[in-house]
């Protein structure tokens, strides 16, 4: 049997936010009355990194909300809980009870109720000259755990957030034993810098790492904001294969991961079964799993 119980219907919701809080959350709402008028029988919306506010290090302290207090918190809650829908709520600046501010998603089930956060573990801090400076670090503070969840009647699923994506480690502790995710989701926002260079290998690399699909969603691209995200949220399949894919605009991509692709690509090439243990340690083994 699959760890995937039956096929999953998501909508990937890739909108660009600009600094009017109010505003950027009435266009998620309307963007998820469209996606659910156009498919009704939709199970999951995912939202993009930084979707209520700039994606900017001076920036987050100003949009920072309490979780599981602030507004942004009780909007995604009572979208899920109206649409009867799963959300994964891409991430938003949290203020933490420490007053640490944290780049945070949180996900919903059909009730509203919250099933996880996360907590970005590794800070986007990078300088490529020519290219990108970015040090999330100046404002944020990274979260100290892999965050792994049960999506009701589907399975378990890891989730991490952008510049995650990177390490290859979350994914192998949510896709193996005793996890054994079906899927990595991260709201990521990469730039016009690493997006070409990164974001499909990436995404790719993961997929066929661990044998499961991969989902990115990404902001869309805003050439008049301070950060010009790449766009091209994505599905990736079991064997690495692109199943859906946006542009660089304001998009709804729908896909089904279907999982039969899962049990076909381990079956084909059994990886899951043919790790050597005894050479190298498994990350999987005693991970620092969120409990919400
Ligand atoms: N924005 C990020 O967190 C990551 C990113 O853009 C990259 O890794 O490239």
């Amino acid at each position: 049997m699959s760890v995937l119980s039956k096929p999953l219907k998501i909508a990937l919701l890739q909108l660009s936010a600009g600094a009017n809080k109010q505003a950027n959350l009435s266009k998620v709402r309307e963007y998820i009355a469209k996606a659910i008028k156009e498919n009704s029988s939709l199970d999951l919306i995912m939202l993009p990194e930084c979707f209520n506010s700039p994606y900017s290090v001076s920036e987050f302290p100003k949009y920072a909300e309490n979780i599981p207090n602030g507004e942004t918190t009780k909007f995604l809650s009572d979208i899920a809980k109206e649409y009867g829908i799963l959300v994964i709520g891409g991430s938003y600046p949290e203020r933490g009870q420490d007053d640490k501010i944290y780049n945070t998603s949180v996900s919903f089930n059909r009730q509203g109720e919250i099933i996880a956060k996360h907590r970005k573990a590794h800070l986007f801090d990078i300088d490529i000259p020519g290219g990108i400076t970015f040090k999330e670090s100046i404002s944020l503070t990274g979260g100290d755990k892999a965050t792994v969840f049960s999506l009701p009647d589907f399975g378990a699923i890891g989730l991490g957030i952008c510049y995650d994506i990177r390490f290859p480690e979350l994914a192998a502790i949510a896709a193996r034993p005793p996890q054994n995710s079906f899927a990595m989701f991260y709201p990521g926002a990469f730039n016009t810098t690493t997006g070409p260079l990164h974001w499909h290998l990436l995404a790719r690399a993961r997929a066929v790492d661990n044998q499961v699909f991969v989902i990115l969603c990404s902001p869309s691209r805003d050439i008049t904001s301070g950060y010009h995200a790449y766009g091209h949220s994505l599905v990736v399949d079991p064997m690495g294969n692109i199943i859906a894919e946006a542009g660089e605009a304001d998009e709804i991509v729908y896909a089904e991961l279907d999982p039969e692709l899962i049990t076909k690509a381990r079956a084909g090439i059994p990886v899951t079964i043919q790790r050597r243990f005894e050479i190298y340690d498994d990350v999987a083994k005693d991970a620092k799993i969120s409990d919400i």
